[in-house]
């Protein structure tokens, strides 16, 4: 990959960037610009040397973490989940700044989902003319009035002109006709035998009548750039005069789904299963804003992963699967062919730890998930939901917490990720929330991020929702 520019030029979030690298190439003997294999970089400078002597696989124990060593694979230091998730949001917007993403502008009828990448202006006063708010009479001065013959109705052009004690049969949006006073509404007028239109209540000025720019006037601004594009957004830009959003553009990710046992359809038989990922990650990747380019499976095929990686345009590639230290566990060795820069290699967390994200080019990114299932969705909302949020400019839900109704057994060391039904106030833990398991998670709203050690019934936990949680499927395995 391009080597990045060496100390200059660097604003906080790309130093945040860099501090995550160094910690994670600390322990991963030879970092890629370590001319000399021992600790010294082509500057001369060293790493950190170990404190008191230790080794890396002594530090990764002190660090109370740290992947089991696979066969020929050092330890290293596995994040913090917290620290995990900074780091891909860390990542994400420093790669929408590598990349220079420009704005692009989108028919309404695609924007639902993106962020603006410009203030939405009016480009009308809105109203953009007084109009009625009710059916029933124009009217002109003070009553009774005179009830002309002809009737106005919203989205026709023309329009009579009113004198001092005449009225007109109005529809509500209709544009007021000129020297209007007020609008009476249908229930409190009456007509008697001259037609001539009586008041049933008093008449104040200008009741009814919606007055041009009441809303907003040309050039008001209605959102700030940043606002998410949401149904509502897209109809008060309708109304506002626009065909196109300019919108941050959707990351483009591609899917590479690794694994020789893995079957596309029917039954599971003689040791091959059916693959759960590819089906499920697209959706759930466009639910976190991307534009997903293409789901391919690649087998356990150290040479395809290589070149499907080097041929990538995309900007986040999301791999399954091969992420441990098995015998065709290719990702890691894949990355470093590549050289790739690990900004999180292992993640304190239940299931999923062997999860990781490196950089791959200047404004590319991998995401590596675990193939356990659950363990992938784990990966997906640690490390590609964050990157793929600032990437996309979306803004982060905010944090909060619930009294779990239940115990959970928790990890010793590493943060748990349960799935839980949300009930009133409370997160309940479902079961069947193994590594392997879909189960819990498709009957879920959200998972609750249970700390080491676990939790008691109605201590609080974090809670991240689903993005489907509001529609529920009213399954509950607890
Ligand atoms: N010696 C160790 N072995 C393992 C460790 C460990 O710490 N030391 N961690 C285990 C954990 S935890 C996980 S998670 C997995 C991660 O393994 P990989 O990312 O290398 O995934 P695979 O070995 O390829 O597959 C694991 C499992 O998931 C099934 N799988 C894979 N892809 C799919 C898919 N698309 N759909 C459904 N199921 C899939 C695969 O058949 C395996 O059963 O490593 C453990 N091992
Ligand atoms: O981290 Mo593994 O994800 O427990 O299955």
């Amino acid at each position: 990959m391009t080597p990045r520019p060496g100390g200059t030029g660097l604003d906080a979030e790309d130093l945040d960037v860099e501090e995550a690298l160094a910690l994670v190439n600390d322990h991963r003997g030879p970092a890629p610009d370590d001319a000399h294999g021992d600790g010294t970089r082509r500057d001369g400078s060293r790493r950190d040397p170990a404190p008191h002597g230790e080794d890396a696989d002594q530090r990764a124990v002190r660090d109370g973490g740290g992947t089991p060593a696979g066969p020929g694979r050092p330890r290293h230091r596995a994040a913090a989940w917290a620290d995990a998730r900074a780091t891909a949001s860390r990542a994400g917007r420093a790669a929408a700044r590598a990349a220079g993403r420009t704005p692009v502008s989108v028919p309404l009828d695609a924007a639902l989902g993106l962020t603006l990448a410009v203030p939405l202006a009016a480009l009308t006063d809105l109203p953009s003319f007084d109009t009625s708010a009710m059916d029933g009479w124009a009217v002109a001065g003070p009553g009774p009035w005179a009830v002309r013959e002809e009737g106005v109705l919203a989205g026709h052009a023309g329009q009579p002109l009113l004198a001092d004690g005449e009225a007109v049969r109005i529809a509500t949006g209709a544009r007021v006709p000129a020297d209007t006073t007020a609008v009476l509404r249908s229930e409190h007028g009456r007509t008697d035998a001259q037609h001539r239109l009586h008041a049933t209540r008093p008449v104040t000025q200008g009741q009814d009548i919606r007055p041009r720019g009441q809303e907003c006037g040309r050039g008001d601004q209605l959102l700030p750039a940043g606002a998410p594009v949401t149904p509502a957004v897209l109809g008060l830009a309708a109304a506002a005069g626009y065909d196109t959003l300019t919108a941050v553009p959707r990351p483009r990710v591609e899917v590479l789904v690794l694994g020789d046992e893995l079957l596309t359809e029917g039954l599971p038989h003689d040791g091959l299963i059916r693959d759960a990922l590819g089906p499920m990650l697209p959706s759930w990747l466009r639910a976190c804003g991307a534009e997903v380019t293409g789901v391919r499976r690649l087998g356990d095929d150290a040479g395809a992963l290589h070149r499907a990686v080097t041929a990538s345009g995309a900007d986040l590639i999301v791999t399954t699967g091969g992420t441990a230290a098995g015998p065709v566990d290719h990702v890691h060795p894949t990355l470093r062919r590549v050289g790739a820069e690990f900004l999180v290699d292992g993640v304190r967390v239940r299931p999923g730890h062997p999860m990781l994200l490196a950089r791959t080019g200047e404004a590319q990114h991998l995401v590596g998930l675990p193939g356990n299932p659950l363990a992938a969705v784990s990966g997906l909302l640690t490390l590609a939901e964050p990157l793929l949020r600032t990437l996309a400019a979306r803004p982060g839900p905010e944090p909060y917490a619930l009294p779990l109704r239940g115990e959970v057994h928790g990890h010793p060391h590493d943060t748990r990720l349960v799935p839980v039904v949300l009930r009133g106030d409370a997160a309940v833990p479902l079961r069947y929330n193994g590594p392997a398991m879909l189960r819990g998670i498709a009957a879920a709203d959200a998972l609750a991020v249970v700390p080491p050690g676990g939790a008691r019934p109605g201590q609080e936990a974090e809670v991240l929702e689903l993005p489907w949680a509001t529609s529920g499927t009213g399954a509950c395995f607890t």
